[in-house]
């Protein structure tokens, strides 16, 4: 029987600078595989632990200590166990970890392991990661939710909400869908520039200009759909990430850019006016991770009508997820794996959310690195999308080759982009 022979871990970098952990695994066939750990920086409350070193290397971000619970609790507990039970694997983690949300050995330590076993375990089998987790299910080429312009915590301009994003609907494959969005992103590059204002980047690659107000972005992407040669709303439709939970301020939503502050209700009727306005198919994180009331009058207003995504509301979490559900609130769910902290645990979400026909939208975090696990993961699970930036930054670009890549390989896969949002 093949076993695991050894785990080991070490501080590299990711996309902002920040150190992360990566994780190896080495299995006694002589398989080795690694894998990176993503972070975020408009995280949730009830996301798990990221253990971070609290001294002075790296200015307190250093995760020396999560490397070390890797190389020492983490590897004398797992190494000699079956690699191809993934379930047993994280389950045997968690136990180790003892507490809700990885507060003792940090999701970074736990996640790094839990992916790299998954790899290890597709390689030593000789199939695709893809494949080794969805088995000849995994089909789907996920639509992308193609991120050009970015705001609030992730770039330093006047714009509150934090993603604009496009969305390819009407094309036959991933690859014509994705030639389509670096099309409307050199547009609105030309666009912007034209403006006489930056063309500089954003974390996830997207623009990140300063513009007058909140519907600005929307106005121009528009131009640049219809610049690149596409109809929005019926080619290219349009999707945002308000990232709410980041600009709630004394008791209501304070928009700097448009100097005002709303309430949970005026900020709903904020998005029924731009969903009135334009092709808008989906908004992720409308309203806070605390404003459950809010979340309700949102899915009551707009939930039959476009996708509601919960990112800080439910943090791919299947508790939370199930409260969610049983309370109506939002249609759909971010599937982010460090919010979490392991492969099975983002499986288990995944199932109950598709159980209940909430929406899933496979997740990068604004910090990335080259590994594209997430690419092969949307496939497996069948999310039928994926948020991971544009194309401007190789730890996006990552995921988008990596898809392109399973495309050719699948030649039978099914691009979804039609079928998406019609009832
Ligand atoms: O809010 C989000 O959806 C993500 C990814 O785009 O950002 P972060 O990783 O900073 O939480
Ligand atoms: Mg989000």
């Amino acid at each position: 029987m093949i076993y695991i022979e050894d785990i080991a871990a070490d501080e590299v970098l990711d996309s902002r600078g920040n150190p992360t952990v990566r994780a190896k695994v080495t299995l006694s066939d002589g398989t080795v595989a690694s894998a990176i750990v993503p972070s975020g920086a408009s995280t949730g409350k009830r996301e798990a632990l990221e253990l971070r070193d609290a001294d002075s290397r790296y200015m307190g971000k250093g995760v020396l200590k999560a490397c070390e619970n890797v190389n020492t609790e983490i590897s004398d507990e797992l190494i000699g166990l079956n690699p191809f039970n993934q379930a047993m694997i994280d389950e045997t983690m968690k136990k180790l970890d003892g507490t809700e949300n990885y507060g003792r050995l940090g999701a970074n330590a736990v996640l790094g392991v839990s992916m790299a076993v998954a790899r290890a375990s597709a390689m030593s089998l000789g199939i695709p990661l893809y494949r080794y987790l969805g088995g000849s299910n995994a089909m789907t080429l996920p639509t992308p939710m193609f991120n050009i312009i970015n705001g609030g915590s992730h770039a330093n301009n006047s714009v509150d909400f934090q993603e604009y994003m496009i969305m390819p609907l009407n094309f036959e494959n991933f690859s014509e869908a994705l030639r389509s969005c670096v099309e409307v992103y050199h547009q609105l590059k030309k666009i912007i520039a034209g403006m006489g204002e930056s063309t500089a980047l954003g974390d996830e690659g997207g623009f990140a200009p300063n513009l007058k107000d909140n519907e600005e972005p929307i106005k121009v992407i528009m131009q640049a759909i219809e610049k690149a040669g596409y109809k929005p709303g019926i080619d290219i439709a349009i999707a945002l990430d308000v990232a709410s939970s980041e600009l709630v301020c004394d008791g209501g939503y304070k928009l700097d850019s448009e100097k005002r502050t709303l309430s949970s209700a005026e900020l709903v009727a904020y998005y029924e006016n731009l969903c009135a306005k334009y092709p808008i198919v989906s908004i992720e994180d409308g309203l806070s991770e605390d404003d459950w009331d809010g979340w309700k009058l949102l899915t009551e207003k707009l939930g039959s009508k476009i996708q509601l995504v919960g990112d800080d509301l439910f943090v791919t979490n299947e508790k939370i997820l199930g409260e969610g559900i049983a309370k109506g609130i939002g249609n759909a769910i971010l599937i982010k794996p460090n919010q979490i902290g392991s492969v099975t645990e983002t499986m288990r979400t995944v199932r109950l959310a598709q159980r209940n026909n909430y929406k899933c939208v496979m997740s990068h975090r604004s910090g990335e690195s080259e590994d594209a696990f997430i690419a092969d993961f949307a496939v497996a699970l069948n999310t039928g999308e994926i948020k991971t930036g544009a194309t401007a930054r190789g730890e996006r670009t990552a995921k988008y080759n990596r898809l392109l890549e399973i495309e050719k390989e699948l030649e039978l896969g099914e691009y979804i982009g039609k079928q998406l949002f019609t009832k």
